[in-house]
């Protein structure tokens, strides 16, 4: 097969894991920087231009795209799907999971286990918002963040209409959501691919914190699912239209809940930590899927 990595950076762990395990498997791939594209949008023959270039013959893309790239890295993988491209993950499924409100909105339709949580435009509903995640403590979150970077634990009530009314001030959108207190500052990334969880790590926090990102200091290994964490993270994906996800679960009380579910996740923690050869599960998969064409979008809305 012909595949291209969209990806803006070579040189990162991912991106030349994939290309090396598309390599191995005696795949032509490259490595296209998707916002070095421009494109031809024309019915009768779509195409997608890189440097000058035509990208023609291409069987698959494998996009990788950055958080704050969502606008144009998905309208470059809607082309690739114009011209027939089979994507790894389609540009709707990618759209779907990056705002962080809806995906929690798709997957509770779904009935799957999320922890409580409240989303008000106005400031006037603090007080609201604070009682329908059950008061504090409670969990303040960035509708755009990534890393830990703007999630918040307010223990007390003060301290959550203090923070709420912060993140208001500056114009930015959050969640209101129900703190898990007995995940015990960790979490579990279920590396799904195909449908299947092919991967897991529990990620645990530095002491004292209660985030669980390793960019925070948290530390990560392998973990074996119940079989319950498992579904849920295969029907989260699914939910999502995500063929290859990153499903964050949290251990709670009432089972597991999800945090997010990422369309780009990282390879390196979750190689590192299990010792399994994730980017060849997804070659492998593509290879499976592509030749049978273009994926049906599976999720709505
Ligand atoms: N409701 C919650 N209860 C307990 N812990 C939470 C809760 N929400 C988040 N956390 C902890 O905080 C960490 C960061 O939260 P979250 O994953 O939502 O944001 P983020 O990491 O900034 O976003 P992204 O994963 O997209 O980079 C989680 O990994 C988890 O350990
Ligand atoms: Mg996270
Ligand atoms: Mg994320």
């Amino acid at each position: 097969m012909k595949i291209a990595i969209l990806s803006r950076d070579g040189g990162l762990y991912s991106t030349r894991r994939l290309r090396d395990a598309a390599r191995e498997r005696g795949h032509e791939v490259r490595v296209v920087d998707y916002l070095r594209c421009y494109m031809d949008i024309t019915s009768h023959r779509p195409r997608v231009l890189f440097q000058g270039e035509d990208l023609v013959g291409i069987d698959a893309v494998i996009p990788r795209i950055g958080a704050s790239q969502t606008f144009y890295g998905t309208a470059v993988v809607r082309q690739f799907e114009m011209m027939n491209v089979f994507p790894c993950n389609e540009s709707t499924a990618i759209s779907r999971s990056r705002d962080k409100l809806r995906c929690l909105q798709l997957l509770s339709r779904a009935g799957i286990g999320l922890p409580v949580t409240g989303f008000s435009n106005s400031a006037k509903d603090i007080g609201g918002l604070i009682d329908l995640v059950g008061g504090a403590p409670l969990v303040v979150k960035l509708l755009e963040g990534t890393q830990g970077v703007g999630v918040v634990l307010a223990e007390n009530r003060k301290a959550a209409e203090a923070v709420i009314e912060a993140f208001r001030g500056l114009k930015a959108d959050i969640l209101v959501q129900e703190f898990i207190k007995e995940a015990g500052g960790a979490d579990l990334r279920c590396f799904v691919v195909g449908g299947r969880v092919v991967a897991a790590m529990l990620r645990q926090g530095a002491e004292g914190e209660f985030r669980s990102n390793l960019h925070r200091g948290g530390q990560a290994a392998k973990v074996k699912l119940t079989p319950e964490e498992r579904s849920t993270a295969v029907r989260s994906a699914k939910e999502m239209g995500l063929n290859v996800a990153g499903v964050d679960l949290l251990r709670s009380n009432h089972g597991p809940v999800v945090m997010e579910v990422n369309s780009s996740p990282g390879l390196e923690g979750i190689e590192a930590a299990t010792g399994v050869d994730v980017a060849g599960k997804i070659i492998e998969y593509l290879e499976k899927a592509a030749p049978k064409g273009t994926a049906k979008d599976k999720a709505k809305g």
